[in-house]
């Protein structure tokens, strides 16, 4: 069996950081695994405490897993603080960790800061360059190239711009665009669309999330990168038409609905 790692935050909840990357993988047919990077209060309404795990535990977390059950992916994503992102980057290069995506995680829809400031440049600087792919969504995107996301030419400019810069794929995320959920892959000096029915749900709590553990999980799988973001694309529309209807908010999705279909095949 394929295995996958997710190095993210709890939702206490069990909508997004590491409740939905571990339904996610698991719904996509790999073995998941987990090093938390902070424990959230946190329900549909949105996100009333965190408690950050030491830099030092994350890190034995980590050695833990590496040294046991090698992940064949491994995805990242709320890490709040720079110490803990110091320690995750040393971590994937000392054990040579493959398939990378990093979810640049940073404001929770309901508008919590899941990152401190300076960390975002850390971020930049110590974990993007080991990234196989980054998956921004428009308001992260603005803010990694300082340019206004207003059209689908300024998503392409920006998503090369990010790729030339970091040297990896970056998909730029259509969910918080107006008409579309269209997401921009710009991969190997070129781009592709992969285009999404926009689905009248309003829960959308971990969409961000989902994708880029279905996207990981695809790629511990052996799919290619466009492979891997096609499957994954189809995967959150999927759990997103489910309609689930949970909690007073902005709920999470249904990952009941991809049991015992294709979304398990190997490449
Ligand atoms: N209402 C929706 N209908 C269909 N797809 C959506 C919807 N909202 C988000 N998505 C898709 O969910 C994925 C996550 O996108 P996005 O919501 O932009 O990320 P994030 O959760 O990080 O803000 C993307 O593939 C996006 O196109
Ligand atoms: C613990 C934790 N991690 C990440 C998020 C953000 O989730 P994401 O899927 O990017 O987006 P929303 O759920 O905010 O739409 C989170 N809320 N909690």
């Amino acid at each position: 069996m394929k295995t996958a790692l997710t190095i993210a935050g709890s939702d206490s909840s069990g909508g997004a950081g590491i409740q939905a990357d571990i339904k996610t993988m698991m719904a996509n047919g790999v073995y998941a695994m987990s090093a938390i990077t902070a424990l959230t209060a946190q329900n549909t309404t949105g996100v009333t405490a965190i408690q950050n795990v030491t830099a030092e535990f994350l890190g034995q977390e980590l050695d833990c897993i590496f040294t046991d059950i090698f992940p064949d992916a491994v995805k990242i994503g709320m890490v709040s603080e720079s110490d803990r992102i110091h320690m995750i980057a040393g971590k994937l290069r000392q054990y040579r960790a493959k398939n990378i995506v990093v979810d640049p995680v940073m404001v929770a829809t309901s508008g919590a800061r899941l990152i401190s400031e300076e960390a975002v440049d850390v971020l930049k600087e110590e974990l993007f360059p080991l990234a196989d792919l980054l998956t921004p969504n428009i308001p992260e995107t603005e803010v990694l190239t300082g340019r206004k996301i207003k059209s689908a030419d300024d998503m392409i400019e920006a998503a090369k711009q990010i790729s030339e810069q970091y040297h990896c794929a970056v998909l730029c995320k259509g969910g918080h665009k107006l008409n579309d959920a269209n997401d921009l892959l710009y991969v190997n000096g070129t781009y592709q669309w992969f285009e999404g029915k926009r689905i009248d749900n309003p829960n959308t709590h971990g969409t961000g999330c989902t994708l880029s553990s279905a996207i990981t999980s695809n790629l511990a799988k052996g799919f290619s990168m466009v492979e891997s973001v096609n499957r994954a694309k189809d995967y959150i529309s999927g759990a997103l038409a489910a309609m689930l209807d949970l909690g007073k908010g902005s709920g999470p999705m249904d990952h009941g609905f991809a049991i015992k279909n294709s979304y398990t095949e190997e490449a």
